[in-house]
């Protein structure tokens, strides 16, 4: 791959357009509930604008109709505090407003645009020729002299903003991009025997992942837990007990017990299942042995046991590389981390060790857990790129 970034681009009073993931949990009155993937492109930013750049950040927020789609405010907002420079803010995407704003910028100089899904050409997908004669990407195009792509997390979508520019302008990958391009790109270049440590609840791509692991030889084993494990315990004909069973059916997840069963019966000695699980028995976390489920009072595995956990932390003594998707168990419920927290902690403790998924970041702060090699700002592109599939946002950056 040839990816231009920003050691490419020579900036002298440079109207850029950066193109970030900002897409961020909000609370009740719409503040930002974590800050995290601003504070991600803080050093693409502030490089741009230490360089003399005219910056003008274009992002999406939530989906049309969804709780979250909301204004950029609060996000110019807190960009202005995180970078030394000023950040403004227009409450318009391509508007004449708008596009007067980018040109009235001075060297060093950020202007964060509207909600670019408030524009409806935005939340469709295009060929990349075809995203290039939008409105969106028509109107701003001849107002930025480059074009910075740093949004690897929206880098799955062919949206407008995302692939459109690359075709009218000279385009670099900024530092995220390309952070997550040379880490996620070259998985087949880490330390070896690597293990997929795959949890969570989205069991379709979780399967899909494993499959991919081993079949492209990547993974050598696979540590299941979450909502993955109790699919994969069903399909090795563990009888989880009523609850369980009514949540995977609940979750149309039947279908994957399925390929949970072809892929033991074909690579059985690389996937490594729970020994014990944690139940909640009158509130309470109970752990126990698989092989006494079902039990009649239980309600629905929530998270892995310790043996399982210490089981696990053995198989990573002798890793090379972790690399892991998806909480453990239910970590948001306080009976239910002690799984998470002590797989997570493992993981990061091997020699190299690469983190994907919204949920799963999250945990990772929240428990504090620090040491790991590379934490992806994607959920899904982390998930597309460790599944082989390439990203229409990064394939039009390859010059
Ligand atoms: N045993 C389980 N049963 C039901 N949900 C689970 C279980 N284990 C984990 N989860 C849920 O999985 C969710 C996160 O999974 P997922 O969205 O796949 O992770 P990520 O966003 O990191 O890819 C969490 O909300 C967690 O509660
Ligand atoms: O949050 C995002 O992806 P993620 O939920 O996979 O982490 C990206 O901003 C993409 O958003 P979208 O899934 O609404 O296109």
């Amino acid at each position: 791959m040839a990816i231009r970034t920003l050691d490419d681009l020579a900036l002298d009073g440079t109207s850029v357009g950066v193109r970030v993931d900002i897409n961020s949990p909000l609370g009740d009155d719409g503040h930002l509930a974590d800050d995290a993937r601003l504070r991600a492109h803080v050093d693409t930013l502030s490089e741009l604008l230490e360089r003399g750049g005219k910056v003008t950040v274009l992002a999406h927020q939530g989906r049309p109709g969804g709780s979250e789609f909301e204004p950029l405010e609060a996000h110019a907002t807190r960009f202005d505090e995180l970078l030394d420079a000023p950040v403004m803010y227009t409450d318009a995407t391509s508007s004449a407003g708008a596009r007067e704003a980018i040109d009235n910028l001075d060297n060093g100089q950020a202007l964060v645009l509207e909600n670019t899904r408030f524009y409806s050409e935005e939340y469709m997908e295009f060929e990349p020729a075809r995203a290039a004669q939008t409105h969106l990407v028509d109107r701003l195009a001849p107002h930025f002299d480059a074009f910075v792509n740093d949004a690897f997390a929206a880098a799955h979508r062919s949206q407008p903003s995302l692939v459109g520019f690359s075709h009218r302008l000279d385009a670099y990958a900024g530092r995220v991009m390309e952070r997550e391009i040379d880490v996620l790109g070259n998985i087949d270049q880490t330390p070896t025997p690597r293990a997929y440590v795959v949890g969570g609840a989205k069991v379709p791509d979780s399967i899909r992942i494993i499959r991919h692991g081993i079949e492209a030889g990547l993974a050598d084993t696979i540590l299941t837990s979450g909502l993955v494990a109790n699919v994969f315990l069903m399909a090795d004909g563990i009888d989880l007990g009523e609850e369980a069973a009514d949540y995977i059916m609940e979750k149309d997840f039947w279908d994957q017990i399925d390929r949970a069963a072809e892929l033991l019966a074909e690579h059985g000695d690389q996937i490594e299942l729970p020994v014990d699980v944690a139940v909640k028995t009158e509130g309470k976390r109970q752990e126990i042995p698989v092989q006494e489920l079902p039990t009649t009072e239980h309600g629905d595995v929530m998270d892995i046991g310790s043996e399982t956990v210490d089981r696990y932390a053995e198989c990573l003594e002798s890793t090379g590389t972790a690399i892991l998707n998806g909480p453990a168990g239910v970590f948001e419920d306080p009976a239910f981390q002690r799984g998470t927290k002590g797989l997570f902690q493992t993981v990061a403790d091997t020699e190299y060790s690469v983190v994907g998924g919204g949920d799963t970041a999250r945990a990772i702060r929240k428990f504090g857990i620090d040491g790991f090699d590379h934490v992806s700002t994607g959920g899904g592109a982390a998930l597309a790129m460790l599944t082989g599939q390439s990203l229409p946002a990064i394939e039009v950056l390859d010059s």
